[in-house]
Order: structure tokens, then C-alpha cells, then sequence
């Protein structure tokens, strides 16, 4: 039975991925769900086979009374901020004084409107989220956390780290949840990032559970171990983990290729089916990223650009 129950937790594993993260199911639900009752029969029989990792588990039934506090291993930076070609124009001859060269490239993200989050995996387990809080000490949301489909429970490969990364709630889950409150005369959310914010803080897992949630990761909290060298590897290494990265990340050699990729997603923004709020410019290399290092609370090696309110 463990063994089986241990193929059931790596085939559902894959199968979750290939939905939820690839969006590219290999299998149909039928089969998904057939062996989930198997998994469930099983874990009945033998109640010690219903690990922390089994996907059984991603909903936890108890309520918390509170949320603990947890500091992160390494601090979530918070980003600079430009808003218009000019402010990017500096920020690149800052980086080109910095670096005493114009030979480094960036790496363009979307910058997704949600809440940013870290997760602690330990010998591939995932076993603790946390919200960024003030940078260093922030709440654990484990709980919450581990009902985002798109989140695996395990990673394709055992390491330990920290990663970083936006909840989200996608535009059309949050239409049709105001639509729900409406129709319960409850007050419905401003926005996507406050409903995403409200469901991540609900002390009862089954809440966060319905709300359809989903993440990108965009960060390594501490890459030193994982021997990637820049930004964009990172990010590489972090999809073959089995973790969710954006699909529109572009490498730019210039800052006009930047201000061209910003141009492109203003207009491509409406299609989404998240909201963006800007995009995030990188400096790529980890070691150019070191040379030039941070300000007080900043790096300077990236920017936020906001989009006009
Ligand atoms: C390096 O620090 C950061 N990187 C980021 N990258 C993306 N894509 N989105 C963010 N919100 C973000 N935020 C921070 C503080």
C-alpha cells in the first residue's frame, strides 16, 4: 500500500503540474480523479500514509486562531520605481556608470498585482509560506498557500530554498466571487490584489481554498546553492523545479529593447487574464547584480516601471 501510495502521490504530482502550472493536462480529469479516490481509499485504510505531501492534504481542515510570525531566511526586497521613458533612461546610465561597461543585458517581467509571498521548500517538501510582511519578518499562510493548485507540494528535485513570488486571483474568479457577494449582500472586493490579499489572510483554509488563487514565482531567495548565474536561469531552473514562472519574460540587450517590451504590454495589458500594474526591469547577471548592489531598501540593479494609475 505505501508503495503504491507513493506512485499515486508522484502521478498526481505530475498530473497537477501538467494542469495547473503546463495548463497542458496529459491525461483526462476522469483519470485524475480515479486514482485521487484510490489515493483517498487507501490513505482510509492507512491513515499514516496520509503524508504532508499527499495532494489529499492541500486542504487543511482546521481553523487557525491566528497567524504565526516567520522571518525569512533572506529579506524580500521592495523595488524603485520609475513611471515614465525618462526615469528609465536614468536608471539605465546609473547601471551603465555602475557597472563601468555597457556590456550587460536585462531581463523584463510583467509585474503582477497581487500579493508577494515566499515559499520554503526543505529537501524538495514545501514547508513554509509566508507573506512579505516588513521585508524580514512576515505571517505564515502555509495553510493557505498550500490550496493553490499551481504550488506543488513536492519539487521534481530535492532542494532547499527560498522562492519568491506573486499570489494572484485571475480576473474572471474575481467577477464571478463579487458576483457571489453581491448576490450574498456582502461587500465585494475593490480589486483583484485586495480579494487575493483577503483570501490569503482567512484563517480557515477551506476559504482560500475556494477562491481559485493562483502564483508566478520570480525570485530564489538565496541562489548561491542552486550555481545559476543570472536572473533568467534562475527563473529556468525555478519552471524545471516544477514552480509557475510568467511565460512573458524577455531578455533585453538595451533599454530601447526595454521601452519597446513596455510599450508592448501596455497595449497587451487588457488581454491578460491577470492584472499587471507594471513591469519589473533587471540587470540579468548575478554578478552584475552583485557589483552593483542596494540602496538602503532598494536594489539598484532593478526598476519597477508603474503604469499610469
Ligand atoms: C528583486 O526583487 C523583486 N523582483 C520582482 N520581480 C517580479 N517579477 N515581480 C515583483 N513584484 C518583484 N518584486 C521584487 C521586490
Amino acid at each position: 500500500a505505501q508503495k503504491r501510495a507513493a506512485e499515486l502521490h508522484s502521478l498526481l504530482n505530475q498530473y497537477g503540474y501538467e494542469y495547473y502550472v503546463l495548463d497542458e493536462p496529459s491525461v483526462p480529469d476522469s483519470v485524475y480523479d480515479e486514482l485521487y479516490k484510490e489515493l483517498v481509499a487507501i490513505e482510509q485504510a492507512f491513515p499514516e500514509l496520509q503524508t504532508e505531501e499527499s495532494p489529499t492534504q492541500r486542504v487543511g481542515g482546521q481553523v487557525l486562531d491566528a497567524f504565526q510570525k516567520v522571518e525569512h531566511n533572506t529579506p524580500m526586497l521592495s523595488l524603485g520605481n520609475a513611471f515614465n521613458e525618462q526615469d528609465l533612461r536614468d536608471f539605465d546610465r546609473r547601471v551603465k556608470q555602475g557597472l563601468g561597461t555597457d556590456s550587460y543585458s536585462y531581463i523584463c517581467e510583467l509585474k503582477i498585482d497581487g500579493l508577494a509571498v515566499s515559499l520554503r521548500f526543505e529537501d524538495g517538501l514545501f514547508v513554509k509560506g509566508a507573506t512579505r510582511g516588513n521585508g524580514t519578518i512576515g505571517e505564515d499562510i502555509t495553510a493557505n498557500l498550500r490550496t493553490i493548485r499551481s504550488i506543488p507540494l513536492r519539487l521534481n528535485k530535492p532542494y532547499t530554498m527560498e522562492v519568491r513570488g506573486e499570489a494572484y486571483m485571475p480576473k474572471k474568479s474575481f467577477v464571478t466571487l463579487n458576483e457571489k457577494k453581491e448576490e450574498n449582500g456582502e461587500e465585494p472586493f475593490a480589486n483583484p490584489r485586495n480579494a487575493a490579499a483577503g483570501s490569503l489572510r482567512q484563517l480557515d483554509p477551506r476559504i482560500a481554498a475556494s477562491r481559485n488563487l493562483d502564483i508566478f514565482l520570480y525570485g530564489i531567495g538565496d541562489t548561491g546553492e542552486t550555481g545559476v548565474t543570472s536572473h533568467s536561469e534562475g527563473l529556468d531552473l525555478l519552471q524545471t523545479l516544477g514552480l509557475k514562472t510568467n511565460p512573458h519574460r524577455k531578455r533585453c540587450q538595451t533599454i530601447e529593447d526595454v521601452l519597446e517590451y513596455i510599450s508592448e504590454w501596455t497595449e497587451k495589458r487588457p488581454s491578460l487574464d491577470y492584472d499587471i500594474d507594471g513591469i519589473v526591469v533587471k540587470v540579468d547577471s548575478l554578478s552584475h547584480q552583485d557589483e552593483l548592489g542596494m540602496t538602503a531598501k532598494s536594489p539598484r540593479w532593478a526598476i519597477a516601471y508603474k503604469f499610469p494609475a
